[in-house]
């Protein structure tokens, strides 16, 4: 069973259709990259997948259960969505143990501080930092703690939306390595939006190339690595990334 299957997936906001046609099964456990030039419909796969681009036609499932449109509780927790600022998706005036107890209340979930303790453990945060508030953090920090609450449903899938490319470079290599450590620790699959070929090669397994709200070549990451993208528009890509 795929962990996340669509298929011919079109979406759109208002009138504009900004994803077309999109075919993808991500295997359980597998982690899987969306790359493509700006404004190409990646970031909106995630959203329309997590239900915050509700404007969808075809068929998102997730498990092997194909997901309704809107809010869907039972897809909130196996999925979901970490993004690429954590200063923007924690509540500046809760405190860290808010901002990671809220799902677990929202869904009528109990043993919240236990949770909470063992999930800064699992993201390597100390304890201390449970009751300060996200200005009081360091932007790597921040985006364990985004992680962290991404965790707290125990989740089986989670939509990464560049989620290092906020940070310094230096901090870049700590969260990439967290993120591996957490999926496999957690059986996690990832699907995940990122600009950094490297990013892809050290974290994936394979990749789509999208232009346009289409995907136009899906390859392995060792395919990547050789240089040997088929479509000449993957080609152009990973030579501009090359010389980036
Ligand atoms: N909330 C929105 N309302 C209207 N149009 C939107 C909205 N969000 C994105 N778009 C448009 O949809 C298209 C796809 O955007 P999307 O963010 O999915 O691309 P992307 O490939 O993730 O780009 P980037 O790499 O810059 O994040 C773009 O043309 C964008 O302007």
């Amino acid at each position: 069973m795929s962990a996340l299957s669509l298929k011919n997936l079109d979406v759109s906001y208002g009138e504009t259709k900004v994803v077309h046609g999109v075919n993808l099964e991500v295997a359980e456990g597998e982690s899987f990259a969306l790359v493509g030039e700006s404004g190409s419909g990646k970031s909106t796969i995630l959203r329309a997948i997590a239900g915050l681009a509700p404007e969808w036609t075809g068929e998102i499932s997730v498990l092997g259960k194909p997901r309704s449109h809107g809010v869907d509780r039972s897809v909130s927790r196996t999925v979901q969505m970490v993004f690429q600022d954590p200063y923007g998706s924690l509540h500046p005036r809760k405190t860290i143990d808010a901002a990671l107890s809220e799902p677990l209340a929202i869904h009528g979930i109990g043993n919240r501080g236990e949770r909470v303790e063992a999930v800064l453990a699992q993201v390597g945060l100390d304890q201390r930092f449970r009751f300060r508030f996200p200005h009081q953090l360091s932007g790597g920090q921040r985006q364990r703690v985004a992680i962290a609450r991404a965790l707290m449903l125990e989740p089986k899938v989670l939509l990464l939306d560049e989620p290092t490319s906020a940070l310094d470079v230096s901090v870049q290599a700590e969260i990439l390595n967290l993120l591996k450590r957490l999926r496999r620790e957690q059986n996690l699959t990832f699907l995940m939006v990122t600009h950094n070929l490297p990013v892809v090669s050290f974290l994936c397994e394979r990749l789509a190339v999208m232009r346009h709200g289409r995907i136009v070549e899906i390859a392995d990451v060792a395919q990547l690595k050789q240089g040997e993208l088929n479509e000449p528009y993957s080609r152009e890509l990973l030579a501009a990334t090359a010389g980036a």
